[in-house]
């Protein structure tokens, strides 16, 4: 599918309209400094939102605030209902999930017992819980690996198991932090495919952390960009790519285009 049919598309993104992850004003400060300042974000049902800046612009800490990691200022909205303020564990039940840069499996766990742990936290029953995981593991390629041990895994698939485990059990939003960091560009076009099939697959909108800018372009139906912790711009991959204060502060010269 090519970027235009993908960021003026359809239907698809039409369902469910006006359902959304939304932030307003949202800020973060630290001792004083701003890490995010005043950012209305909007993840919509279904889509695949590309979050980008430069190092230290502020998108770890920006979904920390997202996901109920940090405190914040401002306010939060899921599919229209207040949030503002719920803590990390609430969310994630509500239905707001997330991986992490690093990834942070259970050692001594197998691959399945690793995304049973994440659907049982998520308040699903242990049958449930094993039918989200099998699910899951298949739509990131680990089925195969379901009863290794997680401490066995390359480091490809490691990554794969830290974004099952987030996926695992109805994610209403996904939020993934460099899912292709470290992933050579094979490991990368295999992730590509999979990251595709998310909203379909998990009925969820995708809010994707990267700094690969050949995979945000392709995957990506919308790009918010951020910048000393504001934001930037905001667009289809295409007004994105050409936009030049987004080319001044990041695309000219932090980003990869490999
Ligand atoms: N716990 C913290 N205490 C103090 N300052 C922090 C803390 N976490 C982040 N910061 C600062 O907030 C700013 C935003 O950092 P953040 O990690 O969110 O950026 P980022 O866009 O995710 O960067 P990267 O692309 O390198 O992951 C930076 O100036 C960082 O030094």
């Amino acid at each position: 599918m090519s970027v235009r049919d993908r960021s003026e598309g359809s239907d698809e993104l039409r369902t469910g309209a006006g359902l959304a992850l939304r932030s307003s004003g949202l800020s973060v400060t630290f001792d004083g400094i701003k890490a995010v300042q005043d950012v209305d974000l909007e993840l919509r049902h279904r889509e695949i939102l590309g979050l980008i800046g430069p190092n230290g612009a502020g998108k770890t800490t920006l979904t920390n605030a997202l996901t109920g990691f940090a405190a914040y200022s401002g306010r939060l909205s899921v599919d229209g209902a207040d949030v503002t303020g719920w803590r990390a564990h609430r969310l994630a039940r509500f239905g707001v999930r997330r991986s992490f840069q690093a990834v942070r499996l259970f050692h001594g766990m197998s691959v399945r017992e690793n995304v049973e742990v994440a659907a049982l936290g998520c308040g699903l029953s242990s049958r449930d819980a094993r039918a989200a995981a099998t699910e899951a593991l298949n739509a990131f390629g680990l089925g195969r690996h379901a009863a290794s041990s997680a401490d066995a895994l390359p480091y490809g698939d490691e990554r794969r198991l830290g974004i099952a485990r987030a996926a695992v059990g109805n994610p209403r939003y996904l939020i993934l932090d460099e899912p292709a960091a470290g992933l050579n560009e094979e490991e990368s076009d295999v992730l590509f495919e999979q990251l595709d099939a998310v909203p379909e697959m998990f009925g969820c909108g995708l809010l994707l952390i990267e700094h690969d800018m050949r995979l945000v372009m392709r995957l990506c139906h919308r790009i918010h960009v951020i910048d000393h912790g504001r934001t930037l711009a905001i667009g289809t991959p295409e007004q994105v790519r050409s936009d030049p204060a987004v080319i001044d502060a990041y695309l000219g010269s932090g980003a990869r285009h490999d």
